[in-house]
């Protein structure tokens, strides 16, 4: 008669699947029952062995009367082995939350994991009154997954844990098997731990396979890839690269990038750049070097591309919105100044550029707002993407909306057939532009903020709802606040739109730009032609209330009519030479004031006359030699000579030439004498 064996557990599950395993490394050997306490334990119990599944439940049946046994083992347990490639699959370095009905148990299965050599990953014991678990990646529960909390994004089942070897060893020794038993039991349990590792082999080999595939692909690329890992070691190094760095892949790969790429500027750019994209040169070779953070990953990919061929995908990009119209026309470099407010605002733009936020450029009609637009558009990460300028206060309203949100088929007639892309989703992954802003009726307000905060649109007519990924550029001559509080222009929209600002300063605000507009336009129509001092001057005084486009317009007419080499105050338009009597300054009427300027003028024309520097020092200095009273700091002498310039009487450059006084101003200075 074969010996005979009573397992006892708390579950039904746990039962079937040490059943199970006891029955395929036992059966042939012993007479084997169970019983869960959770289904009912039978009145009287008597074997030969009594195994309790675990120490837990030897304390909650061990004491019960009729169970009747030679020997009483607890059972040891251990992780399933064909659930440990499930364990290997979670990324390292991750919180992994273990779950089971008891605090102990759990303590226990950790520490069996870490005997195991599962230590990639950081456990944490899950108790049953734990309100919330914060930080964790995956949840793992030997079969008791439905404790898990819901909330946490994964959890794996790490099926029932079985009895250990030294359990099973146990029961042989008790039921006095053979020895030749254990060590066939042994060779059964080995041989399963044996097909596992095959498993893992085959996987391992697998895994080998794909990197190499992938290493063949990456190397048929034309352009050189580089990866790093988390913690910055190489992990792709293509054959491109080899030749570029003139080193071998092998000797790059799995080192920190630091020791093995000599060029500091390049790895501080992979490492720890900020932009897209930047150049360098390696060897001699002039190369792009585009930088991309793997979501999820932790991994950066570069791509170094030759200049030349970067610049030619760069060509083929805005060929295809070049083609429809929708780029950008012009840049920086053509927007003109000398002011150095202005030079400032230059610089402010590329850097606003850089940034996705919307801009709203606000300035009087003529300053240059659209010019700037097209220029940040240009310099932007947006700038092989389209850029779509839209004059809101040139079309009715809602010739504006089909315009901007396009429309389905039949929505109106008139309308195209198959309908039409609105201008929103013209300008995807590009800039749309939206002069005069003032101008749109608080209904348009309202889609707009919605287009703004949801970054999706639907055509007129439609029900599907288009993603678009665009960038806002807005602009106006109006004085938006004082719109906001008469009401016609929504505050919520103008937050959104104002997220970064910029101000262009009317002409008049920055006089010195106008010898250099000039200069541009006359060598831009393509003339030898030169301008006379006394227009010059005049130019240079006038109010420009029309501002840069008023001047172009000026020189436009007077490079039309102009019959020989030189421009005089006869070419000007007939509108500007009416206003020529008006224009002489009449003197203040404040005493003072008028021998202040008397004072100034007379010293800047001294200087003018002896080919002197007119600075604000030496200008304050000399006022020193008049009357007390009319002593001026240089800070003072600074004001001053602002206020004579805005009135066009002198005007000041920067170098050697200093101050000078402009025709009018010697006018002006004779008719205070
Ligand atoms: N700094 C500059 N250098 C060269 N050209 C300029 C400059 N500023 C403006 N312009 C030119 O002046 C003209 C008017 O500029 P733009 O259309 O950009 O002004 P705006 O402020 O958008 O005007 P509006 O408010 O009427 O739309 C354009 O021809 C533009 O090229």
């Amino acid at each position: 008669m074969k010996p005979s064996l009573i397992l006892l557990t708390g579950g039904m599950k746990t039962r079937h699947t040490l059943h199970q395993q006891l029955q395929q490394l036992l059966g042939d050997y012993l007479d084997i029952d169970s019983y869960a306490v959770d289904e009912g334990l039978p009145a009287g119990l008597e074997a030969d062995v009594i195994l309790f599944s675990s120490e837990s439940l030897k304390k909650e049946v061990g004491h019960l009367k009729n169970m009747n046994a030679v020997t009483f083992i607890t059972g040891q347990r251990t992780v399933h082995h064909e659930h440990l490639d499930k364990l290997l699959t979670i990324p390292a370095g991750a919180n992994v939350l273990v779950v089971n009905d008891e605090y102990n148990v759990t303590l226990e299965l950790i520490q069996s994991l870490n005997q195991l050599g599962i230590n990639h990953v950081r456990f944490v014991a899950y108790k049953k009154n734990h309100a919330y678990y914060d930080d964790i990646d995956v949840a793992v529960s030997p079969g008791e997954v439905e404790l898990a909390p819901t909330y946490l994004p994964m959890v794996l089942d790490i099926g029932v844990r079985l009895l250990d070897m030294t359990t099973i060893l146990r029961i042989v020794d008790h039921c006095r098997l053979d020895g030749n038993v254990a060590l066939q039991i042994s060779e059964r349990y080995i041989r399963s731990i044996i097909e596992l590792q095959q498993k893992l082999l085959l996987s391992q080999q697998e895994t080998k396979e794909v990197y190499h595939h992938i290493q063949n692909v990456v190397n048929t690329i034309d352009d050189g890839i580089l990866v790093i890992n988390e913690t910055s070691e190489v992990t792709v190094f293509n054959q491109k690269l080899e030749a570029l760095f003139q080193v071998q892949a092998d000797v790059i790969i799995n080192r920190p990038i630091d020791t093995v790429i000599l060029q500091n500027e390049v790895v501080h750019f992979i490492r720890d750049g900020v932009e897209e994209s930047q150049f360098f040169s390696i060897h001699g070779v002039e190369v792009v070097v585009y930088r991309h953070s793997m979501i999820g990953e932790q991994s950066i990919v570069t791509v170094f591309k030759s200049v030349h061929q970067a610049s030619e995908i760069e060509k083929t990009a805005q060929r295809k919105y070049r083609e429809t119209g929708f780029y950008a026309k012009y840049s920086f470099d053509d927007i003109f100044c000398e002011n150095p407010k202005m030079i400032e605002l230059k610089q402010i733009a590329k850097k606003l550029a850089l940034a996705e936020h919307p801009i709203l450029i606000q300035g009087e009609s003529g300053t240059g707002k659209e010019l700037f637009a097209h220029a940040i558009h240009k310099h932007s990460y947006r700038k092989n993407g389209p850029f779509l300028p839209v004059n809101c206060s040139a079309l009715s309203e809602s010739l504006l909306e089909s315009e901007l949100f396009g429309y389905e088929d039949g929505s109106f007639t008139g309308g195209q057939r198959g309908g039409k892309k609105g201008l929103f989703e013209l300008a995807d992954n590009g800039t749309i532009f939206l002069d005069e802003i003032g101008d749109i009726s608080l209904s348009m307000q309202s889609r707009l903020l919605r287009v703004i905060q949801e970054k999706e649109i639907r055509r007129i007519g439609g029900s599907k709802i288009i993603p678009i990924n665009i960038r806002i550029i807005t602009a106006t001559n109006k004085k938006i606040e004082e719109q906001m509080k008469a009401q016609t222009f929504r505050n919520d929209l103008f937050y959104r739109l104002n997220v970064l600002h910029l101000f262009i300063p009317p002409l008049r605000q920055r006089r010195e730009d106008i010898p250099l507009l000039i200069h541009h336009y006359i060598t831009k129509n393509g003339k030898w032609i030169k301008v006379e001092q006394s227009l010059m001057d005049r130019l240079i005084r006038a109010e420009w209330d029309g501002n840069i486009r008023e001047l172009k317009n000026t020189l436009d007419y007077m490079l039309t009519v102009c019959n020989g080499t030189v421009l005089t105050k006869d070419d000007l338009p007939q509108y500007q030479k009416a206003q020529q009597a008006a224009d002489i300054e009449s003197p203040p009427q404040n005493p003072l004031q008028q021998s202040e300027h008397r004072m100034i003028l007379e010293i800047v024309m001294q200087c003018n006359e002896t080919g002197k520097a007119a600075s604000r020092e030496y200008i304050s200095a000399k006022t020193k030699e008049h009357h007390a009273s009319l002593f001026l700091s240089p800070q003072q002498v600074r004001r001053r000579l602002e206020d004579l310039e805005q009135k066009g009487l002198i005007i000041k450059r920067k170098g050697r030439g200093g101050t000078r006084m402009t025709e009018v101003g010697i006018s002006y200075l004779e008719s205070l004498l």
